[in-house]
């Protein structure tokens, strides 16, 4: 059982500047809605600066009232449409999406991943209008960012993460959750939440995303709207895993979807809302300029009726006793057998032209392919944004007058983004007076060169550009290095964090973990009203084995005892190693009666333990001390207090036995003994 990750690997990584993070107008809305007085006038405003941003909220405005009236025509509209809240986080997803669309881990699928994360939004936003998990366009928008951790090591550890996909590809390979702790000290899950916390959304949504493709450490309670949440996003996340599927994936993966009861939704009206998502689906997609696969059919794969889901991939994981079973996405990159991973780029600089004149993109283009660049074009200012965002080329040639946006502009523009600080852009003016040089300077340019093109001098002024890239690059490089350095150092940190934390004997959390663990268990029980119970678990004439065996055999019995209490132990239970032969078990959510009969499989667990030593067997046993917080009890200190009386009493009472001095009904301090 792993510690909670704590806030300082999240702080390490924040602090690397490397985090996929808003841009730009999505940076100036986030910072909007943070504060308290801001007018939708105002938020309309900042939205509308951007052309790209205004298309998307309207549409995703008019998804929600397609059948109730009128289209939605404004951005000021469409956010009474659909609230502060939702549009925020919408635009932070588009944002992410505009300026993450590449990147350099290979066996990162960056194309699959966003149509992936969009098809999870449509459904996540489809199936809430069924399961009442929350406002459906907030769920689009935490749909469209509950994988964001997975985008988020792909930018931070391009070469690393590559080999850990690789890696999930082998047979027999760990899960990706698990490779992922162990190389970067903090897995996709963990990381999606602590970005979602940092942006400022819902505790209830970090929690889903916390859990939608790992475990359920702690189970959220029947009914409750934490659990309809975890259930609608993770069938959104499988809903999304079928639309970027193999065509032969489809059908196994369709009817594990379809098989599922926890949703609470009939299978007619999941298929019927599968058809709308994916018809949703091929909009949207087109309308991002994404490149999806061909959408599945969703009412064949449900005619096909069900097929053995145990023949193929498990699917399914879950913790070992853990009564959820949510099923874990798989990884983002290209299945084995699915398609190749696509080329590297060449080695060669990227260029883009923006002109409007096709007969001057062409004059460039030769000079520029001559000169071995990549070369890009877009025909006018706003195309050129998008591109440049899209492309990170190292020299851009704009013209000074282009419809939407001219060249000055989206050079101003460009210089407020991360990405357009580095370019190396070059100004195509008509004439070379003073005020248009001045100009072109102060707008952002390092150069200029007047039309009429010559393409020598082009050719020379490209030379130079050139050279003030590769400067760049290298102190860029040297940059990398840093951060690089500063990552694996925060490694080393939370893995030293981790074993402040763990008992090396065991791998169990120690002391120290159990004490604020059962403290942060005290608190939420009290605050939520649930019961809340620990055991103190001692391990029977432990000195005799160690005295008679020597120390050595006396670890192997504490490390196989470790074993045998942490497969008998429930998921949502946490044990710690507290003492020499001492146990602590912390069990959120149960009652006295229940901890009770947990105890006892605990103790049965030990008792069945036969070790073998040499020639001699070696028995062992455990006194079991069971407690239940009670509202007398003024602190946590209080509820162990009453786990160790009974463990007291259970030595009393002869050994191996289980035995409590509470009541399961209200009285104090009776003896009770359980055996
Ligand atoms: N091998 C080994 N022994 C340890 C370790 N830590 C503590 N111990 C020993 O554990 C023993 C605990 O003994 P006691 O506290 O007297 O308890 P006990 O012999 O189990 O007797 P009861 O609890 O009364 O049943 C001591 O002998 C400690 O030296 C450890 O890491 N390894």
């Amino acid at each position: 059982m792993s510690p909670p990750l704590d806030s300082t690997r999240f702080e390490q990584l924040r602090a690397s500047g490397d985090l996929p993070s808003p841009k730009g107008v999505a940076l100036a809305v986030i910072r909007l809605t943070r504060q308290q007085d801001v007018t939708i006038a105002e938020l309309a405003r900042v939205i509308s600066a951007d052309p790209a941003f205004v298309g998307r909220v309207i549409k995703a405005a008019n998804g929600l009232v397609a059948f109730e009236r009128r289209p939605v025509a404004s951005v000021h509209e469409a956010l009474m449409v659909l609230g502060l809240p939702a549009v925020r986080t919408m635009v932070l997803g588009f944002s992410l999406l505009s300026h993450y669309r590449r990147g350099a881990c290979r066996a990162f699928d960056y194309n699959r991943f966003w149509s992936s994360s969009l098809a999870s939004a449509l459904a996540a936003q489809v199936l809430a209008e069924r399961t009442r998990a929350g406002a459906a366009d907030e769920l689009f928008a935490v749909g469209l960012l509950a994988h964001v951790g997975e985008l988020a090591l792909a930018t931070l550890y391009p070469a690393e993460y590559d080999l850990v996909l690789e890696s999930t590809r082998k047979p027999g390979a760990a899960p990706l959750l698990e490779l992922e702790g162990a190389q970067f000290a903090i897995n996709h899950c963990e990381l999606t939440s602590a970005m979602l916390e940092d942006w400022g959304l819902p505790k209830v949504f970090l929690d889903a995303v916390a859990q939608v493709d790992a475990p359920a450490t702690v189970p959220a309670p029947e009914g409750s709207r934490a659990r309809r949440l975890l259930h609608t996003l993770a069938a959104a996340s499988r809903v999304a895993e079928i639309c970027v599927a193999e065509e032969s994936a489809r059908p196994r993966l369709a009817a594990a979807l379809f098989a599922e009861s926890s949703l609470g939704v009939e299978r007619e009206c999941l298929v019927t809302d599968c058809q709308r998502i994916a018809g949703l689906w091929v909009e949207w997609c087109s309308m991002l300029q994404l490149d999806p696969p061909a959408p599945p059919n969703f009412a064949n794969l449900a005619e096909s009726g069900p097929i053995s889901i145990a023949a193929g991939n498990p699917g399914p994981v879950a913790q070992a006793g853990s009564k959820e079973q949510i099923p874990a996405k798989q990884p983002n990159h290209p299945e084995p057998d699915g398609p190749a991973v696509e080329e590297a780029p060449a080695n060669s600089p990227r260029a883009l032209i923006v002109d409007d004149e096709p007969r001057t993109r062409g004059s460039l283009r030769a000079v520029l392919e001559q000169a071995h660049y990549e070369v890009h074009e877009a025909g006018n200012g706003r195309e050129g944004m998008e591109r440049a965002l899209e492309l990170q080329p190292q020299i851009m040639i704009l013209d000074w007058n282009m419809p939407e946006l001219n060249g000055p502009d989206l050079v101003r523009a460009l210089r407020q983004t991360r990405i357009g600080q580095t370019i190396y852009m070059i100004l195509l003016t008509h004439s070379d007076d003073d005020e248009h040089l001045v100009e072109a300077f102060e707008a952002g340019a390092d150069d200029f060169i007047a039309k009429p093109l010559r393409p020598r001098i082009l050719a020379a002024r490209l030379r130079a550009g050139q050279r003030v890239v590769r400067l760049q690059q290298e102190v860029e490089r040297e940059h990398e290095e840093i951060r690089h350095f500063a990552s694996q150092l925060a490694v080393t940190n939370r893995r030293l964090h981790e074993a402040a934390l763990t008992d090396a004997l065991t791998g169990f959390p120690n002391r120290r973990y159990a004490i604020d663990r059962i403290q942060q268990e005290w608190s939420a029980a009290q605050r939520w009203g649930r019961p809340l119970s620990c055991m103190i678990i001692d391990l029977d004439n432990f000195k005799q084995i160690n005295d008679t065996r020597g120390h050595d055999v006396g670890d192997e019995v504490l490390r196989s005892a470790a074993d045998a209490l942490r497969s008998a132990l429930r998921g949502q239970d946490v044990i710690c190693r507290t003492g020499g032969d001492e146990f602590l078990a912390i069990c959120p959510e149960t009652d006295l009666a229940r901890a009770l009969v947990c105890a006892e499989r605990l103790r049965n667990a030990l008792d069945s333990l036969s070790l073998q030593v040499g020639d001699a067997k070696v028995v062992i046993s455990a006194s079991i001390g069971v407690a239940m917080r009670e509202s007398w009890m003024q602190d946590v200190d209080a509820l162990i207090k009453q786990a160790d009386l009974g463990a007291y009493l259970a030595k009393q009472k002869g050994r191996n036995c289980v035995a409590t001095v509470q009541k399961t009904g209200d009285s104090r301090n009776e003896p009770v003994a359980a055996e």
